[in-house]
């Protein structure tokens, strides 16, 4: 485990989105981000759910616009670095261009866990542009950690000055968060930095967090209560706690976060975000975090339950980007064509 202060970058404001179907306004955004900023939070990341571009009737349409979103916390952030997330494909450079017009820091560069190729040009983008740029591997239970080494290895090739190892299904177990982290730390330049990205589904978030800091982790990722996809991500005010209690180094102040969390984020949510027994399949099967909404409202469309459709989804291996699938697949479950 290294010494160095462990970086937080907070998601409540875009993980969030999605368990909010994109419907935070500008205003909660603002309140929010400004308590993140007085919490101490290293890094704050607002847009859609899906990042920049991510408005869409496949994605969800958000209450604002990306640049709405960003201009509403732009002022309201003194110290943290302002960050967004990036799909190429979803979103473009042009977009990245307009998002750097509020002041971004760091853009984070978001493809499949077997997809690195299609964010060199992003990435040399962001690098070139003095960007804190940092490359976001998904769905990285899919594939072993030596696979998960070489697309980090191509992001690091095109400038990635971090690279992310990313849950997006919490279905990882601390032992394959640790295989991951310590392939990554060992693989990749001492200058490029190694990310975890956590789900709660299986309950395990902060724990595998703890996991990846411990394997190498330099920055780890959080939210308010919580607030996520599926069951959620690792709740920020937990994580500082625990590592107080592990004496693992971290900026955030755990009363302001705990206030933010319990005084801001809670009473805004529109539904528990906590494993139940649809986010825990989402683990279980291994499942796009962010497919619970989409496969709520296509279960009660078509009649079929919703833990159906998760596991389905899970055992044809359909990953972020595939969300007209879930209509295919409560169709074929209500059809009985499986
Ligand atoms: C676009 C996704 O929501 C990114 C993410 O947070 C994940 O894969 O997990
Ligand atoms: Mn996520």
């Amino acid at each position: 485990m290294n010494n160095h202060k462990i970086i937080l970058t907070d998601v409540t404001m875009r993980d969030g989105m999605h368990a909010m179907a994109h419907q935070f306004s500008t205003d909660d955004m603002a309140i929010i981000a400004q308590a993140l900023d007085e919490a101490g939070m290293d890094i704050i990341e607002v847009t859609h759910g899906d990042g920049l571009g991510g408005h869409s009737l496949q994605y969800g349409l958000a209450k604002h616009t990306d640049a709405e979103y960003l201009e509403a916390v732009s002022s309201k952030i003194k110290k943290a670095k302002l960050s967004v997330l990036l799909i190429p494909g979803i979103g473009t450079i042009h977009d990245l261009k307009a998002a750097m017009k509020y002041g971004i820091k760091t853009v984070r560069v978001c493809t499949h866990c077997t997809e690195a190729d299609v964010s060199a040009q992003h990435i040399a983008f962001a690098r070139e542009n003095g960007l804190d740029t940092v490359g976001f591997l998904m769905m990285c239970h899919m594939i072993s950690p030596a696979e998960l080494v070489k697309q980090a290895k191509l992001m690091e090739s095109y400038g990635a000055n971090c690279v992310y190892a990313t849950d997006s299904s919490g279905n990882l177990t601390p032992a394959g968060v640790t295989a991951r982290i310590s392939a990554l730390r060992e693989a990749l330049s001492p200058a490029v930095q190694v990310g975890f990205h956590a789900h709660e589904n299986l309950s395990l978030s902060v724990a595998n967090s703890i996991a990846a800091i411990e394997a190498g982790a330099g920055r780890i990722d959080v939210s308010l209560a919580g607030l996520g996809a599926g069951a959620g991500n690792t709740p920020a005010e937990a994580l500082v706690a625990v590592c107080r209690k592990l004496e693992i180094p971290v900026g955030a102040d755990l009363y302001k976060l705990a206030d933010a969390a319990d005084k801001l984020v809670r009473p805004r949510m529109t539904h528990p975000v906590q494993v139940d027994g649809k986010s825990l399949m989402i683990g279980y099967a291994g499942v796009y975090s962010s497919f619970l909404l989409h496969a709520e409202r296509a279960a009660a469309r078509y009649g079929v339950d919703t833990r159906d459709i998760l596991l389905e989804l899970g055992r044809r291996k359909m990953v972020g980007g595939q969300e007209d699938m879930i209509i295919d697949v409560a169709l074929d479950i209500a059809n009985h064509v499986r």
